[in-house]
């Protein structure tokens, strides 16, 4: 199907509105929605402004009248005038010189639907960039609630929320983490043999460091763009992949497998191309284990619909033949909120994070709903979630947990405690290894996170089968990315229409609580935030994935309806 960019209507510009205020939120996450987006409508959705005025604690002052931004002010300001004053006083002429255009000013407490505890800040001063802001330490003052106004009899009923938050939780056993995240992750302690989790920790953190024995190099912090701001991830990674001879012969069928082993030498993360190194022996050993392990949790739960079909044969079921090594050294080190990207795991896939070194915690927190809930229906309730991972943990991450939860790794306040390789298990490690281990507290948290590529997602090649589909491509010609719709606003935009390659008639059939998956144009991340703006909604029957992959004949159900 020919790409094609959604076309610019108002319903687009409601999509790019909305758009900026999650690349907002994903940047301050302790402030609410909708605050950024009066700080967007203020700078009259021009998220570069919006961006630094946020960052750099600015008020919002804004001379259209016709702004919804003034108009809320005409209604809640005029009382605050102090707060107003203050600001003038602060920096008003400061600001005034240094920048023509006029300055944004929103009242501080002027925040109604909340969706996080503790989120006004104070003013801050200007910082260096993305990712310092994601650092900021959460704010705690609230400014007092101006006195409530006597309810009008006139007055509309109140939008009822799009969810209820409840105070964070952390969950230090396999039983609470079961239970918080209803059955998506289980935690698994002691997953290696302790020697195995030593000698591999080791290891990796050489391979890091660039001090490997292949000599290759250390391991990098991933850059993009954030709107037209380059940023880069504040940890360093690397991706492994099964080794190329292994691959193709990975499956019963590996003529017609889909599989190009040379596909998984090089692939696409955040619009650019990368390259993989091959599993070092230790994560082979690893991934062997962690299959088996995961292939045992599978089994007896419920697929999901368009999930990996694979049978419980020997190279059928879930095979962890790529992981994304991260290296977190040092508390500050970090990753922020996001749900992995699908492009070659398809929906529902499950990932085993298995960690080691440094214990650190791991944050859940679920996607927001967009959308409140329809009439009679209560609002969901939702809370972070946080689990310390302590080392040789196996975090498994089941299917329809990239969909309901977006992760992070945050950085640490104050101390942390160094990481030494248990004694008993140091059995394993050279007599150099043990020399530098009996000497040395480590710093380093490695995380192994195994994924299984699916051959009926594979970028296409000249060994994929007939009617299959590959990555698409934008306009911009960059395979896109996967993501699935948690917030449900690709729902929302085909109920009104929208969406290239949208079949409204077919889609609007769709069951409303049924898991919509998207493709969206990717290459901004890599073209000074310059993107074409494409998505379309994921069909597996189309693109010839899934049980119409005709690479899997033999995971074909009878009757199925075969597009070569
Ligand atoms: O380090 C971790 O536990 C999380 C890593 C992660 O989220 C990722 O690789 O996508
Ligand atoms: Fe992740």
């Amino acid at each position: 199907m020919p790409p094609a960019a959604e076309p610019r209507d108002t319903r687009n510009d409601d999509n790019t509105r909305s758009k900026h205020i999650d690349t907002l939120r994903s940047l301050f996450p302790t402030h609410s929605r909708s605050r950024l987006a009066r700080y967007l409508d203020a700078a009259r959705n021009d998220l570069e402004r919006a961006f630094r005025a946020v960052a750099t604690g600015q008020d919002i002052v804004d001379g259209d009248t016709t702004s919804k931004l003034s108009r809320k002010r005409a209604r809640v300001q005029e009382p605050r005038r102090g707060r107003l004053d203050q600001w003038v006083r602060r920096g008003g002429s400061e600001s005034a010189e240094r920048e023509p255009a006029p300055v944004l000013v929103l009242s501080d407490s002027d925040d109604d639907d909340d969706d996080d505890d503790a989120s006004r800040t104070e003013p801050k001063p200007p910082r260096k960039s993305a990712f310092d802001v994601l650092r900021a330490p959460a704010p705690s003052t609230r400014s007092a609630p101006a006195p409530a106004p006597a309810p009008s009899p006139f007055a509309a009923a109140p939008t009822p929320p799009a969810y209820v938050s409840l105070p964070p939780l952390t969950l230090s056993t396999p039983a609470l983490v079961a239970h918080h995240t209803g059955g998506l992750v289980t935690l698994v302690e002691d997953a290696l043999p302790p020697e195995l989790a030593a000698r591999l920790f080791v290891r990796l953190v050489s391979e890091s460091r660039g001090e490997g024995p292949t000599g290759d190099g250390p391991w990098t912090k991933n850059k993009w763009y954030l709107v037209d701001r380059e940023v880069e991830s504040p940890h360093t990674s690397c991706f492994y992949r099964e080794a190329p001879e292994r691959l193709a012969a990975s499956s019963s069928s590996s003529r017609s497998s889909g599989y190009d082993p040379a596909a998984f030498d090089e692939y696409w993360y955040n619009g650019a191309h990368r390259s993989a190194r091959a599993f070092t022996r230790e994560t082979d050993e690893a991934r062997e284990l962690v299959g088996e392990v995961v292939r045992v949790l599978m089994r007896g739960r419920e697929r999901r619909e368009g999930e990996w079909e694979g049978g419980e044969g020997e190279g059928e079921g879930w095979r962890p033949n790529v992981a994304v090594a991260n290296c977190y050294r040092g508390g500050q080190e970090s990753v922020g909120f996001h749900s992995d990207v699908l492009q070659y795991l398809g929906p529902f896939p499950t990932i085993a994070s298995l960690t080691l070194g440094v214990t650190r915690p791991f944050r859940l927190r679920p996607f927001l709903p967009s959308r409140p809930p329809p009439p009679g229906v209560p609002p969901p309730q939702v809370r972070t979630l946080d689990i310390p991972l302590r080392h040789n943990s196996l975090l498994v991450m089941h299917a329809g947990c990239q969909e309901a939860f977006k992760h992070a790794v945050p950085p640490v306040k104050g101390g942390m405690d160094l990481f030494r390789v248990p004694r008993a298990a140091r059995g394993a490690l050279s007599d150099e290894e043990r020399r530098e281990v009996e000497s040395t507290g480590y710093r380093e948290r490695i995380n192994l996170t195994f994924r299984h590529y699916r051959p009926d997602f594979a970028p296409l090649s000249s060994t994929s089968p007939a009617g299959y589909m590959g990555t698409p491509k934008c306009a911009c010609g960059v395979p896109c990315t996967l993501r699935p719709d948690g917030r449900g606003r690709a729902r929302a935009s085909l109920e009104r229409g929208a969406g290239a390659g949208a079949t409204p008639d077919k889609d609007q059939d769709r069951d409303r609580d049924e898991m919509l998956f998207f493709w969206v144009c990717n290459a901004g991340a890599q073209n000074e935030g310059r993107g074409c703006g494409y998505w379309r909604v994921l069909d597996m029957e189309k693109e010839g994935r899934g049980r119409w992959f005709a690479g899997r004949r033999e995971n074909r159900r009878e009757g199925d309806d075969v597009q070569v």
